[in-house]
């Protein structure tokens, strides 16, 4: 958790003079999109992805598929249905380069998608990325049938030997460090001779909705996916070969980066409009509706979309985040700002995130006169008067994020390198001022 020298901008964190009212139309989920990508270019025809999430990380996912072969192309639909990209698959070629950035879902979702190419395919990315957790799609991929050359570490970078196909069948993985690890596997498991069958053998598996909106995704493709939830046995996926449709999808806003917009009621006792708010979703952020009517606000979801609604009153809260880990800096920021102390457990993972955020949130917020510990599995936060001052983001998208929440309510928070909300929000702080109505 260093904080890069290249990144000396600061950004003056928006003062809210008093409670919000606005309408926030929150762009395209990132993990459906880059799920989507994957599997319309897995498929045996063309598919469409409507209002796709253009950030860092799914143009990263979106290069690395032309980068083996996949067409895809990017146009504006008629009135109203936004921008759409066109994906058409194609044979997967090596030899190619892949730059993974700092994505997770690039970085575990293609190392399985370029064994099947008919060439090496060398990964590469950002120095955090050699240093968060692949060895569970590495270990698996070998035992399925590919070579892989690394450096012993189990980390990027790597080049993945494609020989055209994949044996399958079953693996043991443990995936405690990333739920990612399972969903990898089991997306291009369709394409794989036998399928795959996916043993966790970890003693804790971290957010379960994302595998969920994996089988989900890969159901909606035509593949046959047998889950614990579906009678199976527990921590066993079974994914059975076979062809992909090409689909038709429209992509949901994305309710995690939906987070920093509900604080901001919650924080200044306003209103949000969260337009298009999915009725039924795999998405974690959905959780928030729970988790922020604890921490004092209420919500109502209608046709139109999330109306959430501060009371003006902030709650500390005890929870368990092991499901929806990424929504842990935004909880952490509200926490802060409450009126009693908060308890969140269940994400030692995150210390393997875009930076350790477990670390990036105690030292941030305590710089500013907070009083925040780590605990084995999270954070104790005792909310104390906070003051202005500089909120490193260590190229992290949701720390900058945070820094933005309680930037509302304490006055002079500068945010170090806003810029990197890019990574799944390049638009955040034009929506950010737009919902104060700058
Ligand atoms: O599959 C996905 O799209 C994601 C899974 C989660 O990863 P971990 O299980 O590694 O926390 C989540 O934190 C990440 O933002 C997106
Ligand atoms: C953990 C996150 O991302 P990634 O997909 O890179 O793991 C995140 O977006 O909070």
């Amino acid at each position: 958790m260093t904080v890069n020298p290249a990144h000396t901008a600061l950004w003056p964190a928006p003062h809210a003079s008093g409670a919000v009212d606005a309408t926030v139309q929150v762009p395209g989920s990132k993990s459906v999109t880059n799920r989507a990508l994957v599997l319309a270019a897995l498929a045996s025809e063309p598919g469409w992805l409507r209002r796709p999430l253009r950030s860092r990380d799914t143009l990263l996912m979106a290069g690395a598929l032309r980068a083996l072969g996949v067409g895809i192309e990017e146009g504006v639909g008629p009135d109203g249905t936004g921008e759409f990209w066109r994906v058409i698959p194609a044979g997967l070629h090596g030899p190619a380069t892949v730059d993974v950035g700092n994505a997770g879902t690039v970085m575990r979702f293609l190392p399985p998608v370029a064994a099947l190419a008919d060439g090496p395919v060398r990964f590469d990315g950002d120095p955090r990325s050699y240093e968060r957790p692949l060895h569970g799609v590495i270990d698996a991929l070998r035992v399925l049938g590919a070579r892989i050359d690394d450096d012993g570490r189990g980390a990027l970078p790597l080049t993945v030997h494609g020989s055209g196909a994949l044996d399958g069948g079953p693996v043991e993985i443990d995936a405690s460090s990333s739920s990612q690890f399972v969903s990898a596997l089991l997306l291009s498991g369709p394409r794989f001779n036998q399928g795959v069958e996916v043993r966790h053998t970890g003693s804790t598996l971290p957010s379960m909705p994302h595998i969920r909106m994996t089988v989900d995704m890969l159901r909606g493709v035509g593949a046959q996916v047998d889950t614990p939830e579906s009678g199976g046995e527990p921590n066993v996926w079974r994914v059975t070969p076979g062809a992909l449709l090409g689909r038709d999808l429209t992509v949901e806003p994305d309710l995690s980066n939906a987070q920093p917009f509900l604080a901001a009621a919650l924080v200044t006792g306003g209103k949000v409009l969260i337009p298009d708010w999915p009725a039924r979703t795999t998405q974690p952020g959905d959780r928030l509706r729970e988790i922020f009517t604890e921490m004092g606000g209420s919500c109502q979801l209608t046709d139109y979309g999330l109306e959430f609604t501060g009371s003006g009153a902030v709650h500390g809260i005890d929870v368990d985040l092991s499901e929806v880990g990424e929504l842990t800096p935004g909880i952490a920021a509200v926490a802060a700002l409450a009126d009693s102390p908060s308890t969140l457990r269940g994400v030692a993972h995150l210390r393997l995130h875009e930076t350790d955020r477990l670390a990036a949130l105690t030292k941030e917020i305590n710089e500013l006169g907070g009083d925040v510990t780590e605990t084995a599995d999270g954070l104790h936060i005792r909310p104390r008067p906070l003051h202005g001052g500089v909120f490193h983001t260590y190229d992290d998208h949701r720390m900058a994020t945070a820094g933005a929440i309680i930037g509302l309510v304490v006055e002079g928070v500068r945010i170090e390198n806003v810029a990197t909300t890019a990574k799944t929000l390049p638009d955040f702080p034009e929506l950010w001022t737009g919902m104060l109505g700058a």
